[in-house]
């Protein structure tokens, strides 16, 4: 089923459930590398293809993986490998994460370098120098990156920028360093507390998550633990933008309010009705909204990852709006596909001027990378007659029954064939 069908014109009523996050649960699968004794159990683990790769990776490792509904179980007593082939990393760049705490673990990481993806080139200095920093050796050759260490040490390390996966990459490492780590200019996204609050519960000490200063000392051994994973925070936001774009009134169940903020900020500024109840966050939305301008940054700023989805929504509110992406070079795949349903939008160097339009059309469109699909999936639920979106794969990374939540309040959407 690679394409998703949408008819829009329905207004979405009732409640939908928001399931455990995509960025939150990648890093972690990869920290169960680290525990040397005992079994990790994970849980709120969203049935993603992105999850299925990683632990595809870490069963290649030699983990012993078992899945069960939403709950995950590592067994990496034994890591008898310590590389992760092209097929995986070029898949998901996320893979990434095993170098860390493949290297803390076992002396060696052999990876395919990632490549640069539809949003962007996306290197992996900062990961690299961090790891060094550690006294990690570094080879590159051959589309191959080794990277081995007889003994990781605590250093003092200062990112340029605040790179969440290079903060976790040298959190999970640091982890079982000799001695004290201090990273400066850390990500400081809830991802990385979760992240954090797991390595603590295997044993691990590390504060200052959250904040731009984290501090590891290192553990001799850790343990498996059994954490349940922080709710999803963009597939919250990708609900509520829906809500305020097709109009109705639904609760989002499961979230953190706190973590959304941002987008409640800018929804709130372009007329959307938020209100926080005891088991969710209620979304009404009537009428023409008005046009608001965004620009994303490191959280607690606006998030990259619900730029797309915004900018739909900005493309049938009432004025025009300025989209500035700040965090990646390249993310306005999506503009030309909203365009073709007819939204008026120019981009401007990092900029996208947005002029809402009355109605957007349906058209046959491609999902260029996961929130662009999202961004359609919203746009087909305005636009008049249907939208057949294709290359759905980039969608089912990150949304766990998508199309199946969307129908539960009210949306006409389907899976079909080419
Ligand atoms: C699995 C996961 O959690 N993915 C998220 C993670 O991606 P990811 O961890 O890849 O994103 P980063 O925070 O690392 O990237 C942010 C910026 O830093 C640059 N950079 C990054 C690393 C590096 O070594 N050098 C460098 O220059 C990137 O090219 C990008 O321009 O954070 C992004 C920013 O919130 C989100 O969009 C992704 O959904
Ligand atoms: C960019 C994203 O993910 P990844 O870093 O896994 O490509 C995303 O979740 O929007």
């Amino acid at each position: 089923m690679n394409k998703i069908v949408v008819s829009g014109g329905r207004t979405l009523q009732g409640k939908v459930t928001v399931s455990g996050a995509k960025n939150a649960v990648l890093p972690i699968i990869a920290a169960t590398l680290l525990a040397e004794e005992g079994k990790s159990i994970i849980e709120d683990t969203p049935r993603l293809t992105d999850v299925e790769t990683i632990y595809q990776v870490l069963r290649h490792l030699g983990v012993k993986v078992t899945a069960e509904g939403s709950t995950l179980t590592m067994d990496a007593g034994e890591i008898p490998a310590w590389d992760a082939p092209y097929e995986y990393v070029r898949q998901m760049r996320a893979s990434f994460l095993i170098t860390g705490p493949l290297l803390a673990r076992t002396g060696h990481a052999r990876l395919s370098l990632p490549g640069g993806c539809s949003i962007g080139s996306r290197p992996i200095d900062l990961h690299l120098k961090g790891l060094a920093a550690l006294g990690a050796q570094i080879e590159i050759g051959h589309g191959i990156i080794d990277v081995y260490s007889d003994g990781l040490k605590g250093n003092r390390i200062y990112l340029d920028f605040p790179s969440v996966g290079a903060t976790e990459n040298i959190m999970m490492a640091a982890a079982l360093a000799q001695g004290s780590t201090i990273i400066e200019n850390v990500a400081e996204e809830p991802e990385i507390v979760d992240l954090a609050n797991f390595l603590n519960s295997m044993g691990g000490h590390v504060t200052g998550a959250g904040t731009n200063i984290i501090k590891v000392d290192g553990a001799k051994v850790l343990r498996g633990a059994t954490h349940t994973v922080i709710p999803d925070r963009i597939e919250a936001g990708t609900f509520m933008v829906a809500v305020a774009a097709a109009g109705g009134d639904v609760l989002v169940a499961n979230v953190i309010e706190d973590h959304l903020k941002p987008v409640v900020a800018k929804l709130k500024e372009a007329g959307v009705e938020i209100t926080e109840e005891s088991d969710g966050i209620r979304v009404k939305s009537g009428g023409r909204l008005y046009a608001v301008d965004v620009k994303t940054l490191p959280y607690p700023g606006f998030p990259t990852d619900m730029q797309a989805q915004f900018m739909a929504l900005m493309a049938v509110c009432q004025g025009t709006s300025i989209v500035t992406e700040t965090v990646f070079e390249n993310r306005f795949m999506h503009v030309n596909e909203l365009k073709r349903m007819g939204a008026n939008v120019n981009i401007e160097g990092h900029s996208a001027v947005v002029k809402g339009v009355q109605r957007l059309t349906g058209a046959p469109v491609k999902a260029t990378d996961l929130r662009a699909g999202a961004a359609l999936i919203i746009a087909g639920l305005v636009a008049e007659g249907n939208t057949e979106i294709g290359c759905t794969y980039h969608i089912y990374r990150g949304y766990e029954d998508i199309v199946e939540k969307f129908n539960s309040i009210g949306a006409d959407i389907r899976r079909a064939e080419d």
